[in-house]
């Protein structure tokens, strides 16, 4: 049986995870595109409509966004509309500009995540966030919301060449930590997590009220889930984890 004491350390994804971010992500891309020429500036968004493409940084979420106008243009009129470079990069350049602004008024931390935090504090785990979040943006917000005391470093989707899925963030922190892969918990709640974690070798446990591009969690390979990290079922993991 994997006892708490077997883990040394916790991974903790951010949006999603520790914070729900989602108003802060509409409003901001109802700025961006409020400065974008038409088709884009009259596209409606809702959460709905950005929940499924947050998870994977910044300018996947940008360039997915303007790509679902082009679509939906596309819908309408034989000659759709196409987000060239040049208005990409207006659009992420008005992006980072309101999200800076917006970041964090918006956002609640979820139930349960103080207490989680507190109880792997306390279970002498060490912790880092790493988040697919520019790692300016992931400071500033963990502050906001008074949760960076907890994190001994945050990596954010612009400190790696390749972000989660990718191993790579959850293997620098590991390093930065001084803790072996094999006995330091990813936390997420989507996908991305999951497979970084699988390719890391960290064990995974996955939250099941963050966002994870609109599927249901259990779809996803891991070997725990939990509605709260306030009840994070140690007792039921894997055996074999502990060998
Ligand atoms: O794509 C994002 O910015 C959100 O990333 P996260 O879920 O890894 O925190
Ligand atoms: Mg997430």
């Amino acid at each position: 049986m994997l006892t708490p004491s077997y883990l040394q350390a916790a991974l903790v994804d951010l949006d999603g995870t520790l914070v729900d971010t989602m108003d802060d992500f509409v409003a901001v891309l109802r700025c961006m595109l409020a400065e974008l020429p038409a088709p884009y500036c009259d596209f409606a968004v809702e959460r709905a409509t950005v929940e499924p493409l947050v998870g994977k940084g910044t300018e996947n979420l940008v360039k997915s966004l303007l790509a679902l106008v082009d679509t939906a243009q596309a819908a309408i009129h034989s000659e759709a509309a196409r987000a060239d470079g040049t208005l990409t990069a207006q659009a992420l350049e008005s992006y980072y500009r309101h999200y800076q602004r917006i970041n964090g008024s918006l956002a609640q931390v979820y139930p349960g995540v103080l207490q989680g935090l507190e109880a792997m504090r306390a279970r002498g785990m060490r912790l880092a966030c790493v988040t697919n979040k520019p790692t300016g943006f992931a400071k500033d917000l963990l502050a906001i919301k008074g949760l960076d005391g907890f994190f001994e470093i945050t990596i954010g989707g612009d400190a790696v060449a390749r972000k989660k899925p990718d191993p790579m963030a959850l293997l620098m922190a590991c390093e930065a930590l001084g803790t072996v892969p094999t006995h330091t918990l990813m936390v997420g709640d989507s996908s991305n997590d999951a497979q970084a974690a699988r390719a890391a070798g960290c064990p995974v446990l996955l939250v099941s009220y963050g966002y994870n591009h609109g599927h249901a969690i259990t779809t996803v390979d891991a070997d725990a889930y939990t509605d709260s990290l306030a009840e994070i079922p140690w007792d039921r993991w894997p055996a074999e984890l502990a060998a």
